[in-house]
């Protein structure tokens, strides 16, 4: 071969010999790869920083492409709730909670709310409307990429504290992947304590009452940046017995906001809603087509007894329904307290519980939990759990005394028969009761009917009754403020188609709670002589109350109780008792029935305030201003949680 050739064959061979060196020389290797490694890492680093967005910008992105979403919503094709544009920390709390469909009420509004819209929802009870609202709270703020540092965003205030706690407990299951803070205000033992965390809290759950007391007192909390009002149960929260908290809150709310309203029972009275300044509200009304505005699923049946009969028929109904879940409902505090004490010491063989406004906060969360959990007990209860409250498997609702209205007799049997599930409910009316209230409910097409009780089932308890009394002085105290506090909440209804006190049989009916004298009732015998006409001016007294009448009733008439009415809880009354006295004689019975001692210091309820109700002759007048005095000192327990 040629030189050249030769040559370049030679420089080939070289070159071949080096690479290989190379390759076999590990540090070398490795130097020559770190090189080329930063290098691309710089290039990398130097496109991610001209290309890359930063976390928030990316959520602005996602939030942008919800909105865009939202012109398209279409309700009615909506099957999971996946079908909505929702962030998707809502949807995979709703999947951890195991809720993957929307309900009717659900599938019906959230479009509108996540819209921007003002909504009035109403759906029968137990048909999910607390997410209705929870999703769009939620969505708002996510939206509006909230902060701790914005403080508070969305409201929702609710009748009673039991509700708020409930809503509270269901929000921190779905909203359990967002970052907002929530605290329940239903009043609390350290306002200060509350105060320091309040301006913090992003969504506030609460009773109007502590509300106002903060918006009031606490110089760091304001609503000025709020973006979503809520009212759960808004009928309740929009009539005359929340009127001045409601009024007075409103004004420290700006108009911007959008409001969601929630109920069973919708207003649409254009005077309640006027004072929202609700802009072009969307009325969605479920089952406003509906046959009948109660579940199908629930059987309703009433019965007509004697009033001195009634504890009888409470034993041997309990008794004939040992292995279920029973809710009561009474018309007072002092028939629950008393009620619920003899019938521990009778020995139903179901556990007994019972859940007023004058128990203290720790007491009502304690029995509300316990009640949750039973799968079989009786619950004896005031109106504070007729509504919205959430028990699971709840087989009965016994109303004991009639309610108050229609829209009430519909919350209290809602708490049975709840998304899906059946339910019995049985109203017990007296005679003079029947016509009145039955012409109402079916006006609000409640489908019930009559059933008569056989006498001979009926096991009697007055003479226990009369023996418990005999051991025990305090009972028999307790036994009296039943027997007034029963005849004064029936007078101070304002139906008196339906209510008529005067037509109570008084000595049958003290006896059948064990008393062998009916108790003197003052009031009763003051109305009587105002019925009669009788003239009281020389006694000095008359004219001054008279005066007051007339004030209290102007003030309704314009739709504004006096501070001390408004503020009057339906469950507060003027007698204090000291309900800690005979634990002790109380215990040995109450272990063997499951009775759960009760500390019930008489605390003032701050969440039922007096409604329709009218106390033309002002008999609680004594008690009143005491009570807006001691309802602003007082404290009750509060919890600020963070998710
Ligand atoms: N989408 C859903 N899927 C399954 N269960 C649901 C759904 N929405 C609500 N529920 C359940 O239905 C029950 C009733 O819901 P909720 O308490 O919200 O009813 P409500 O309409 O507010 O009743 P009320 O009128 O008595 O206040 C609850 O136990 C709730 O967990």
């Amino acid at each position: 071969c040629e030189p050249s050739q030769r040559n370049r064959v030679k420089m080939r061979d070289k070159k071949d010999k080096e690479k290989t060196q190379i390759t076999d020389d590990p540090v070398k290797n490795f130097d020559k790869w770190k090189r080329k490694y930063n290098k691309t890492k710089k290039r990398v680093k130097l496109v991610q920083k001209t290309t890359k967005k930063r976390d928030w910008e990316v959520e602005r992105g996602n939030i942008q492409k919800l909105v865009n979403k939202y012109s398209e919503i279409k309700p009615k094709e909506a099957v999971k709730f996946s079908d909505f544009p929702l962030s998707k920390k809502t949807l995979k709390g709703l999947l951890e909670a195991q809720y993957r469909q929307p309900t009717e009420i659900q599938r019906q509004t959230i479009g509108f709310a996540l819209q921007g819209r003002d909504v009035l929802g109403a759906a029968k009870t137990g048909s999910g409307k607390t997410l209705a609202f929870l999703i769009p709270v939620l969505e708002c703020l996510y939206r509006e990429q909230w902060t701790s540092m914005d403080g508070l965003g969305a409201l929702i205030i609710s009748p009673t504290r039991e509700l708020a706690y409930q809503t509270f407990e269901v929000l921190r299951k779905v909203g359990k992947n967002h970052e907002f803070s929530a605290g329940l205000v239903i009043g609390g033992k350290d306002l200060k304590d509350e105060s320091e965390k309040i301006h913090r809290t992003n969504i506030i759950i609460c009773t109007p009452g502590r509300l106002l007391q903060h918006m009031d007192e606490t110089a760091t909390f304001h609503a000025s940046d709020l973006h979503m009002l809520v009212l759960d149960e808004a009928d309740r929260i929009l009539d005359m017995g929340f009127a001045d908290t409601l009024n007075a809150i409103i004004e420290n709310l700006p108009k911007t906001r959008q409001t969601l309203l929630f109920s069973a029972t919708q207003t649409k009275s254009v005077k309640d809603l006027a004072r929202l300044s609700l802009k072009n509200p969307e009325y969605v009304w479920v089952h406003e087509q509906a046959k009948f505005s109660t579940p199908a699923t629930l059987e309703q049946n009433y019965m007509v007894c004697e009033l001195h009969q009634k504890v009888n028929m409470l034993f041997s109904f309990l008794r004939s329904h040992l292995k279920k879940k029973i809710i009561v409902f009474f018309a007072c505090c002092k028939e629950v307290q008393y009620l619920f004490r003899v019938f521990c010491r009778l020995r139903p063989g179901i556990s007994v519980l019972a859940l007023h406004g004058k128990q203290q906060q720790m007491k009502r969360v304690e029995v509300y939990n316990d009640f949750v959990r039973k799968t079989s007990a009786v619950l004896f209860a005031t109106d504070i759990a007729a509504r919205g409250l959430d028990f699971p498997a709840v087989n009965w609702v016994l109303q004991f005394d009639c309610p108050e209205d229609a829209n009430t007799y519909i919350h209290r049997v809602g708490r049975t028969a709840r998304y899906k599930e059946g339910g019995e409910a049985l109203l017990v009316l007296l005679a003079s009761e029947e016509k009145g209230m039955i012409a109402q409910l079916q006006k609000k097409k409640v489908p019930i009917n009559k059933i008569e009780v056989n006498p001979e089932k009926l096991v009697f308890v007055q003479q226990k009754l009369e023996a418990f009394l005999a051991q025990e002085k305090e009972q028999k105290e307790r036994a009296q403020r039943c027997f007034v506090s029963y005849l004064r909440s029936v007078y101070l209804m304002k139906n008196k188609d339906v209510f008529d006190v005067f037509q109570l049989k008084l000595p049958e009916y003290a006896m059948s709670l064990g008393l062998a004298v009916a108790p003197r009732v003052r009031f009763l015998n003051k109305a009587q002589q105002q019925k009669s006409g009788v003239t009281q001016d020389n006694s000095g007294t008359a004219g001054h109350e008279s005066e007051d009448d007339l004030k209290s009733f102007k003030a309704q008439l314009k739709g504004e109780q006096s501070k001390s009415q408004s503020s009057q809880s339906e469950e507060e009354e003027d007698d204090d008792e000291d309900e800690n006295k005979d634990e002790e004689t109380l215990k040995p019975a109450a272990l063997l029935c499951g009775f759960n001692e009760e500390d019930e210091d008489d605390q003032k309820d701050q969440d039922l305030l007096t409604v329709k109700r009218k106390d033309v002759f002002n008999i609680n007048e004594e008690s009143q201003d005491d009570e807006v005095n001691k309802q602003h000192a007082s404290g009750v327990i509060t919890v600020i949680a963070h998710f």
